[in-house]
């Protein structure tokens, strides 16, 4: 068994948040805030309208970091001219709120303040998060921006949600959430903007199944599904055609990313192999129940009517059917969440199962597994290659199982 090289700490880790003059600049102190605790390097540029809303000072307190304005653009103490400073400096530039104004102008390359100018005099990803009324949002004018600066692969642009807007409105142009925006600046921060799996259709099992014994009662498992969602989040951001069958999940689907819910493991079952056919890619994160309830009760059992045995019966092994299912082009991925050596089963479940690739996780360290936000691995193939990776967030170990898939390919 060959080991690949483990990853390298990120490298990129400086981002440069531009605020625009709209009322959801509010959010974005939560966006500066959220990016300085994770560990990422902040600077912030506010537009002259943007400090009708929010101060500079509370961005500089919340990215602990002078903020920027247009009044130290025209400084002449500068050694160098701080938007090109700040261009060299950025690894990332996030727009939020993006206005139709700052759009149209860079849709034209116009530079008459330190946002517009800073842009133009750097090359690394933008990412833009739009904000608007929705008549705004849907002029024809502004939608022709929109599309024409989205044809540079250098902006990748954040879809607006519907909802009440400040105007009382419901309707399209609100901005995306802060979370939202701080996972898409963690993909881009990994991948420096690459799409590389633009053309894939890939398959997501998440979460833990149900098998009821009666209406209010069932065996479970304790998935969350955050893996999956992490997984879903990633291939999105990589530019993949996403779809996510989950368990029951207490976490909101990502805009862009089609979601088919399921309770039991015959429903996932049902699904999985309704879209089997059309998949390049199928991740089968979910951690299905191994048993349910030989007998169910349509009818809450009173409690004296309670069992004192359980009698069980096995439930579809699912990833061993997509396997033997599946075409030689497809790549099946499966995962195995151990106590223990966590190695010899994961091994063992590659091979009688026929996967391409396993996902060997601890469940029994501190911070790693189910429920948590982070995790560690060991990724294996069918031809002996070997990946550890080590405590990260689930987004980063997502990425790192793309990176490790596409290497594959290569
Ligand atoms: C109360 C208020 C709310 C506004 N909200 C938005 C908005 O959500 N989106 C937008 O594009 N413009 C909005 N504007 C208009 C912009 O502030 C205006 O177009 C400004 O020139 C934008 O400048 P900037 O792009 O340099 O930040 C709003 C203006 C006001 C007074
Ligand atoms: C303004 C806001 C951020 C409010 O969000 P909230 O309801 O979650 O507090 C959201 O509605 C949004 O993104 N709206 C789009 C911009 C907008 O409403 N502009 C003013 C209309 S004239
Ligand atoms: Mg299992």
């Amino acid at each position: 068994m060959s080991n690949l090289q483990s990853p390298s700490e990120i490298r990129n880790n400086r981002v440069l948040v531009c605020v625009g003059g709209g009322i959801a600049a509010y959010k974005v102190c939560e966006v500066v805030s959220t990016l300085f605790k994770s560990g990422v390097e902040v600077r912030v540029i506010l537009t002259r309208s943007a400090q009708e809303f929010i101060t500079p000072l509370t961005l500089a307190t919340l990215s602990r970091h002078p903020a920027y304005t247009d009044d130290d653009f025209w400084q002449p103490t500068h050694p160098r001219p701080l938007h090109i400073e700040l261009g060299e400096w950025a690894d990332l530039i996030v727009i939020a709120p993006l206005t139709a104004n700052t759009l149209a102008k860079l849709t034209y390359g116009m530079a008459d303040n330190l946002l517009t100018n800073t842009v133009l005099a750097s090359t690394c990803p933008v990412l833009l998060a739009p904000a608007m009324n929705t008549d705004m949002w849907e002029q024809l004018t502004v939608q022709r921006n929109w599309q024409q600066l989205l044809t540079d692969s250098r902006y990748h642009g954040m879809s607006t949600a519907s909802g009440l807007l400040a105007c009382d409105r419901i309707g399209a142009g609100r901005m995306a959430e802060p979370a939202e925006i701080v996972t898409r600046v963690h993909s881009l921060l990994h991948t420096g903007g690459k799409r590389d799996l633009v053309g894939k259709r890939i398959l997501i099992s998440a979460g833990g199944t149900r098998e009821y014994l009666d209406p209010v009662r069932f065996i479970g498992n304790s998935s969350t599904g955050k893996m999956g969602l992490a997984l879903a989040q990633a291939a999105l951001h990589r530019g993949a055609n996403v779809t996510l069958v989950h368990g029951v999940a207490s976490w909101d689907v990502p805009l862009g990313v089609q979601a088919i819910p399921v309770i039991s493991a015959e429903e996932m079952q049902q699904v999985m192999l309704e879209y089997l056919p059309n998949a390049d890619v199928i991740v089968m994160s979910a951690a299905v129940a191994d048993v349910k309830p030989k007998e169910y009760s349509s009818e809450k059992l009173p409690k004296r009517s309670l069992p004192q045995a359980l009698p069980l019966e096995s439930v579809p092994d699912i990833v061993a059917q997509l396997a033997q299912l599946k075409q030689p082009h497809q790549l099946l991925i499966g995962f195995a969440a151990q106590s223990g050596d966590i190695i010899t089963p994961a091994k063992e479940k590659l091979q009688t199962k026929k996967l391409d690739v396993i996902v060997a996780n601890p469940i029994d360290q501190p911070d790693s597994g189910f429920g948590s936000n982070n995790n560690q691995a060991i990724f294996l193939d069918g031809q002996g290659h070997k990946l550890e990776i080590a405590h990260c967030s689930k987004l980063e170990m997502a990425h790192h199982l793309f990176d490790f898939v596409m290497s594959r390919d290569a």
